[in-house]
């Protein structure tokens, strides 16, 4: 395996000081475990302890699809490279801490079904994510063949946002999800959005290689020839990609998604700057131009509704603290 094929560009490689290159070599974390994780570089696979020394609890820790340097005579972790992106949550134990959940992901797959669960709102939910993390986004459209319009699913996504990519499969059938190798080739590395049901496990067994460098090692390591659910792991696709488990992701949390929501309603978000009033609630303030937009029909009333939702929860999350304090 060469690093290349793990993913290794130049956005990493030009963050190595000559020191750095001549004493360590880059690794990429391939699963974490408790306590350990699981790394693969040029020539090694191995399991290296995740603990930084002299690291503080607040400084980056590796987290899976990271790029990792490592002391090549000690093998002790140095420093986690600068991410490209980074998927985290809210801790579910502590809503004040963070969870680093996935890093370095070169394009989401945001996969809606097409029947009766297909929502709108739901893919734009999905969308302001990804753009929160700052990752390509690709809607794909499972159960292509459980309908007789497809069309009509796929240019509703489309809607959502211009130019947004929308490729529609039946996610058990490899020559229909072959339309998806352009993002799953040599070194690329994606992951998946998407509610319960759409077929993202069937969509990630058909895109998957029969074995991959992560399940190896954890085979090899636990002996149980099984690897659990809890832990993260890069899978290899067929077409010589990654795949990202995005485990505690399906739910979906819109706090701190400000900048996400206000790229994919940046018509809203723009309408709203000639607002009379700075802080207009485009409800019925004199001289509200995202009213106007919306008589004249340049802005549509159910954007305005699902935009207000948005942005309202993105709000009351993010002030849980402060809300309903006692008089
Ligand atoms: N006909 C058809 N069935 C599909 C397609 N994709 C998935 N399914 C079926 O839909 C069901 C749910 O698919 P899963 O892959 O388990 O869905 P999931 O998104 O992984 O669901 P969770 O694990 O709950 O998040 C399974 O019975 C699949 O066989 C498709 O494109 N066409
Ligand atoms: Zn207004």
């Amino acid at each position: 395996m060469t690093l290349e094929e793990l993913g290794w560009n130049p956005h990493f490689s030009s963050q190595l000081s000559p020191d750095e290159a001549d004493e360590c070599h880059p690794v990429r974390v391939m699963s974490v475990h408790r306590g350990q994780i699981a790394v693969a570089g040029a020539a090694s696979q191995r399991f290296v302890t995740p603990y930084i020394a002299g690291a503080s609890a607040a400084d980056d820790h590796p987290t899976v699809g990271d790029w990792l340097l490592i002391d090549s005579h000690s093998l002790q972790p140095i420093r986690v490279l600068t991410r490209l992106n980074l998927f985290k949550r809210r801790s579910p134990g502590d809503p004040r801490k963070e969870q680093m959940i996935a890093a370095n992901v070169d394009t989401v797959f945001i996969v809606a079904s097409c029947n009766q669960d297909f929502s709108v709102p739901r893919l734009e939910r999905y969308l302001v994510l990804a753009r929160e993390v700052g990752v390509n986004a690709v809607v794909v459209l499972t159960k292509i063949d459980l309908t007789d319009t497809p069309e009509a699913f796929a240019e509703a996504a489309r809607a959502i946002e211009p130019g947004l990519r929308v490729e529609s499969v039946d996610a058990r059938d490899p020559a229909s999800v072959a339309r998806l190798a352009a993002w799953c080739g040599r070194g690329k590395t994606v992951a998946l959005l998407g509610s319960s049901g759409v077929g993202k496990s069937t969509l990630v067994n058909t895109l998957r290689a029969s074995d991959s460098i992560a399940t190896q090692a954890v085979r090899a390591h636990d002996g149980t020839g099984r690897h659990t659910t809890t832990v993260r792991t890069m899978h290899r696709l067929d077409h010589g990609g990654w795949l990202l488990d995005l485990p505690g992701m399906r739910e979906l949390q819109l706090a701190q998604a400000a900048t996400g929501i206000a790229e994919i309603f940046d018509d809203f978000a723009l309408a709203a700057q000639d607002c009379r009033f700075s802080d207009c609630s485009h409800r019925s303030e004199p001289g509200c131009a995202v009213r106007a937009a919306i008589a004249s029909g340049a802005l549509t009333q159910a954007r305005f509704d699902r935009w207000t939702q948005l942005s309202a929860e993105e709000a009351g999350t993010a002030s849980l603290q402060t809300r309903r304090r006692p008089r």
